[in-house]
């Protein structure tokens, strides 16, 4: 069907509101505005579906919820009576709409005969991961769009692990989209009497005190901040998103006496007023927190994106400034503190493992090697994590103490599959309050980790390539990086080439061929003759292409200059 006709076909449908109607009527004379709605269904990629919101078949909303559900459903349908009873648990954040979507959701599965536990509001996203594997349940969906801007939202699914969906699972949804009508083929039910009818079950305080528990058990030291307590101070925002209830409360509970919290960020809002960006990767958004932590003389603020799976962390440093901790070394600094804190309360588990992802800094491995840990690498994503911690603990080869994305993502435990911000905010509150008891906050820490382990640098530029054109422009220039790979970038000799999508390996000296563990997705990896590796992947979520640059040197001023040559270099790649 031509964009045209879908458009039409919505135009006419009985299912659409006069609202909805409205809204593509005035889209009438539009035809790029058209085009950009209804070339073709949203992809549902293997973190399921994410897209603007909005009338449309390539737009979030109730009937593009409703046709993935239909779809979900008929794939759980498939695995049978028994996987059809351990239901599905239903999740949402606070985006405008994510509610509407959720219980629109759970009305579907109902409506298919799948039992549903829905929460009562808003929760973050680890708890639903927590929910699946507490629950037995078959899947789980959650409905948010994670740190994207406000126009957004997305549908997040799970499978019965707690992870995300695997790539099998999630093609046959995508599969089932493509056969099934949009509108003809949704079978649903009304909300209230899925819920007098036991269909749909809601979850609530209970829930969220088996997680909790859970969370708690992530704890090392909790003597070092009870020694603390009365003089660490320190500074949260939620970011008008789902930590603002379970993440006050678990560092309550951790014993901090001095947690003080962004009173406007506190507030739930979809629309996020105070920032451009719900992002804790985006430092300008912790502006209301860092006038707190300078007022209220803390060192350390904590902030949860709006489904609170990231968190993000900013320390004074001894100008009295404050900066941000990346990604990478918040994780690295975490992975250091729980192998110290581990060993000093007779915690660490036999065969202790690390993991991280391709694209998270060398400097991980470093650390872990150096204290006696294995550490291993995944494709980006939570689920690749997960599926290789149940490799290895079910084979007995390792135990894994921490995974974790240069994406502030951070998995603790064995209750979650998926990154999980309130129980590393515990943790992080934790190591920060161990280091403010031996006089050092955690810029003095990463300096000191720095002389240790040596210098490590690392920047992700992201070559931002918006709609259809976009589309194209990626594909491009991953086929032309295949085409024509590069043998010197920034003047440096490119070592290997390596290509993740065929698992091969070129030797550029010799042209020798061999192959990687890993194999299967779409990204290139450069290993220079400096040292630096360079990654070229489109991302999953966002229409851009990632450049990752992982330097290393003997001092910060190496580094730093390693990564503007290589920066420039992927500026020329957006052509
Ligand atoms: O790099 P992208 O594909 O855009 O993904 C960036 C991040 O997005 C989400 O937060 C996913 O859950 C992460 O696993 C991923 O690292």
């Amino acid at each position: 069907m031509s964009y045209r006709e879908n458009y039409e076909k919505w135009l006419n449908s009985p299912a659409l509101s006069a609202d909805e109607k409205a809204e593509l009527e005035a889209i009438k004379n539009d035809e790029k505005e058209i085009e950009s709605r209804f070339f073709d269904q949203l992809s549902f990629g293997t973190a399921g579906l994410r897209g603007t919101m909005g009338v449309g078949l390539y737009r979030m909303n109730i009937h593009v919820i409703r046709h993935a559900t239909q779809a979900f459903a008929q794939v759980i349908l498939e695995e049978g009576p028994e996987a059809v009873k351990r239901g599905v648990a239903v999740c949402f954040d606070c985006r405008n709409n994510s509610d509407l979507f959720a219980k629109e959701a759970a009305c579907v599965m109902a409506g298919n005969d799948i039992p549903v536990r829905l929460f009562e509001s808003l929760r973050p996203t680890p708890e639903l991961s927590f929910a699946v594997r507490e629950y037995g349940c078959i899947a789980g969906i959650n409905v948010t769009a994670s740190h994207n801007p406000k126009e957004y939202n997305g549908y997040k699914v799970y499978w019965e692990d707690g992870a995300q969906l695997p790539p099998k699972h999630a093609d046959e949804v995508a599969k089932k989209m493509k056969e099934l009508d949009v509108f003809d083929c949704v079978k649903t039910m009304d909300y209230d009497k899925a819920v007098a009818e036991g269909k749909i079950v809601i979850m609530g305080a209970e829930t969220d005190e088996k997680f909790l528990a859970n969370v708690m058990e992530q704890v090392n030291d909790k003597a070092v901040v009870e020694k603390m307590a009365d003089t660490f101070k320190m500074v949260y925002t939620p970011f008008h998103g789902t930590g603002y209830k379970l993440i006050p409360e678990a560092l309550k509970r951790l014993g901090m006496k001095h947690v003080i919290c962004v009173p406007e960020q506190m507030v739930i809002d979809g629309d996020f007023p105070t920032v451009v960006s719900p992002n804790p990767e985006n430092p300008e958004g912790f502006y209301l927190a860092v006038d707190l932590a300078k007022k209220n003389n803390a060192d350390f603020i904590l902030g949860s994106d709006p489904d609170a799976d990231r968190v993000g962390i900013m320390v004074r440093t001894k100008d009295d400034d404050f900066v941000v901790i990346s990604g990478n070394q918040t994780g690295v600094l975490l992975l250091d503190y729980l192998i110290g804190a581990k060993q000093r309360t007779g915690k660490m588990p036999e065969k202790p493992v690390a993991l991280k992802t391709i694209v998270t800094t060398e400097m991980a491995r470093k650390v872990a090697e150096v204290n006696g840990l294995q550490c291993y690498d995944t494709f980006t994503g939570f689920k690749f994590l997960a599926q290789k911690k149940d490799q290895l603990e079910s084979s007995g080869e390792g135990n894994v103490i921490m995974s974790y994305e240069e994406s502030y993502g951070y998995m603790l435990g064995d209750y979650v599959r998926d990154k999980d911000a309130v129980s590393a905010s515990v943790e992080l509150t934790e190591m920060a309050a161990w280091y403010a008891s031996q006089g050092m906050t955690l810029y003095d820490a990463l300096q000191a980790l720095f002389e240790k382990y040596g210098y490590y640098g690392e920047k992700t530029m992201n070559l931002v390539m918006p709609g259809l054109d976009g589309l194209k422009k990626m594909a491009d220039l991953m086929a032309n990086l295949r085409e024509k790979p590069p043998v010197e970038i920034a003047g440096v000799a490119v070592k290997e080439q390596k290509d993740y999508k065929d698992g091969s390996v070129v030797n550029v000296a010799d042209g020798c061929k061999s192959t990687m563990e890993l194999s299967g997705s779409n990204v290139l990896r450069y290993e220079m003759a400096d040292g630096t590796s360079l990654i070229v992947r489109p991302s999953g979520t966002e229409p851009k292409v990632k450049v990752y640059i992982l330097a290393n040197g003997v001092t910060k001023a190496e580094c730093d200059e390693k990564v503007a040559k290589y920066a420039a270099w992927a500026e020329t790649l957006k052509g």
